[in-house]
């Protein structure tokens, strides 16, 4: 049916259409100049907007498809009165939604305004936060990652004399200590009132409810059964299984320096840490040393290297996990989650199954789960008594997530850090090769390194002390208040449930505590100096009830590589390694974003 066209067809056809109906799937043509002219509100949307029933837009008509049976008169004059009543709603519409919209305005900016105001009505120093993003800018929009920020904070309140100051985290007040005294008092001597972090755990999202965000009860619970697994003597029993995966490394290595090819350090012990704990927790050989794209690292690296909106949530997750929990977002993505799940049920299934012993986590995990006695000196089995488990097959998947989560990148960063700060001092990269070799010739009958030898090496750990001083994987340690505390001497009241960060990076690159602190001196860490400073002048690994479960462990991991490496290789930096070496801004923990070469030659 044709509307508006020229003249003569326009009477013809207006004679039939005025009383006819529009059979269904009739094409109707409106001349949008005819209803242009006539319209005389032409400063209006064009006149395309008047779509009763679905329009399509053909060279300068406008085509509208009959869809049902209709009785309505298709008259030019009612094509315009259903145009213009369509303007009027929608100018009348679009005034409401202007009002609502400054009614929104009005009250977010009321909203930040009144919670920006938090910590001056305590009398408590913050630096001027803006809007939206508080004093966070630079970590939200990802410019610099937060320990960088928190250092600055630090240093901001140390040259105005303050023993801790207030920060905002969009609208988030967040309490920061600066003071090693007060910092004590909240990670170690009142740790009832710091019991928990403010990271997200939810029951909807079962593989977050982990050690490290687990709250309260909870955590005191999962913590007192995980424990017996991180003792010495389970060290010694996976100090092999790590030397395992350090051989596939060597292999690599001795390759590389016979054909004199430079080695990207910071991809290549990922992929260590990544065999390591593999290995060490689930008693699989993850192989990614020897192949770059193994299953396991590509799981874990997807959830360690996630999309910029990901490394917001992760973000969240740290400081402001409310508003994840609102919004019921899950942490884990459905790869991973069912990956980790999977990998949990096929090695729990088939261990119980064949009554499998082996030294790693996961044997540890199924002790505890049947209730069988966790022997100290030897792995003993896991066919417990009748009692309910003590671990779900969820439970247990998270606690392994964590283990990787905790052991991956924090042990992978350290090592780069070492071996590129080992290439750069040359002269401590001999004192500590001369240690290592003097350990081999007077306590080694067959050149092997074995658990007992590696803690003969003290210059080793001093020079990993200063690695993890000046590079602290986590560069901030998180602390929520779950009782209201008043900061011993002052009338400042932390309320329950505000965020606490200790600014790490800040006390460790500290000049009052280690002067020239961006210089790499092991010697800081002789027996003589440590004495002399501050209990919590050094906590890469956190301090108090809640430090890491597994520091003894992820040290022992990095002393291995670096004996091995330096009683093997001598190491020198690659021209191509652009230098400062500059920590990325996009990961939460201080990961370099330079890749780091090296050139190592066979000694
Ligand atoms: C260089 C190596 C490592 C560093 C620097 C490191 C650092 C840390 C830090 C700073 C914390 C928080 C402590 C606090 O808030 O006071 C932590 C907690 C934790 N780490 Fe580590 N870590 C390392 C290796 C490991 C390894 C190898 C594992 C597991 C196999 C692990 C598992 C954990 C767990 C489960 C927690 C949570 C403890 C709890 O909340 O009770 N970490 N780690």
């Amino acid at each position: 049916m044709k509307l508006g066209l020229n003249t003569q067809e326009k009477e013809a056809v207006s004679e039939k259409t005025v009383d006819s109906d529009i059979e269904p799937g009739e094409d109707i043509i409106v001349q949008k100049e005819m209803i242009e002219q006539r319209t005389p509100e032409k400063e209006f949307m064009p006149p395309e907007i008047v779509q009763p029933y679905s329009t399509v837009k053909k060279n300068n008509n406008i085509l509208r498809k009959g869809k049902k049976k209709s009785t309505e008169k298709t008259n030019t004059l009612r094509t315009l009165l259903l145009y213009w009543s369509l303007q009027y709603k929608k100018c009348v519409n679009m005034e409401c939604c202007s009002v609502f919209l400054l009614v929104i305005a009005i009250a977010i900016l009321i909203i930040f305004k009144r919670s920006f105001s938090y910590w001056k009505k305590k009398g408590v120093y913050a630096p001027t936060p803006s809007f939206p993003f508080g004093n966070a800018k630079n970590a939200i929009m990802q410019k610099c990652c937060i320990g960088i920020e928190l250092k600055d904070v630090y240093n901001h309140f140390k040259e105005r004399s303050l023993s801790f100051g207030g920060y905002y985290f969009l609208t988030t007040p967040i309490f920061i200590p600066v003071d090693l005294n007060v910092i004590k008092k909240i990670l170690i001597t009142d740790f009832n009132h710091f019991t928990n972090r403010s990271y997200f755990s939810q029951k909807y999202d079962p593989l977050s409810q982990h050690l490290f965000a687990l709250k309260g009860a909870e955590w005191k619970i999962m913590r007192s059964k995980l424990t017996p697994a991180f003792t010495t003597s389970k060290n010694k029993m996976l100090f092999e299984t790590v030397l395992m995966c350090v051989k596939d490394l060597i292999i690599l290595l001795d390759n590389a320096s016979e054909m004199n090819e430079k080695i990207e350090i910071k991809n290549l012990s990922s992929r260590l840490a990544i065999d390591v704990i593999a290995l060490c927790v689930f008693g699989i050989e993850a192989d990614s040393i020897k192949n770059p794209n193994s299953k396991i690292k590509k799981n874990v690296t997807e959830y360690f290297h996630p999309s910029p909106r990901n490394a917001f949530m992760l973000l969240l997750a740290l400081i402001n996990p409310k508003i994840l929990s609102f919004f019921k977002i899950k942490m884990t993505s459905k790869n991973v989650s069912d990956f980790f799940m999977n990998l949990m049920e096929t090695t729990v299934n088939y261990r119980e199954t064949n009554n499998l012993i082996r030294k790693d986590f996961i044997h540890l995990l199924l002790q505890i789960k049947n209730n069988s006695k966790i022997n100290d000196d030897a792995v003993g089995g896991f066919q417990g008594t009748d009692l309910a488990p003590q671990l779900t097959i969820e439970e247990m998947a998270a606690q392994c997530l964590v283990f990787f989560i905790g052991g991956f990148e924090t042990v992978s960063c350290t090592i780069t850090y070492c071996l590129y700060e080992l290439a750069k001092n040359t002269a401590i990269q001999k004192k500590a090769r001369a240690e290592v070799r003097k350990c081999f010739v007077e306590n080694s009958e067959n050149d092997q390194l074995t658990y007992a030898l590696l803690q003969k090496m003290c210059y080793i750990n001093k020079v990993v002390y200063e690695t993890l001083r000046l590079y602290p994987p986590a560069a901030t340690l998180l602390r929520e208040c779950s009782k209201d505390y008043i900061i011993p001497n002052t009338n400042v009241r932390i309320e329950k449930g505000c965020s606490v960060l200790v600014p790490t990076l800040g006390i460790h690159r500290d000049p009052d505590l280690y002067p020239n602190p961006d210089e790499f001196d092991p010697e800081r860490f002789s027996p003589e100096n440590i004495k002399n400073r501050h209990a919590c002048a050094w906590i890469p690994f956190g301090e108090g009830p809640r430090n890491c479960i597994a520091y003894q462990f992820g040290l022992m991991e990095i002393k291995i590589v670096l004996a091995t490496l330096l009683n093997r290789y001598q190491f020198t930096i690659n021209s191509e390694t652009q230098q400062p070496l500059i920590p990325s801004s996009k990961t939460i923990l201080l990961l370099p974003s330079n890749k780091v070469w090296l050139n190592f030659e066979r000694l």
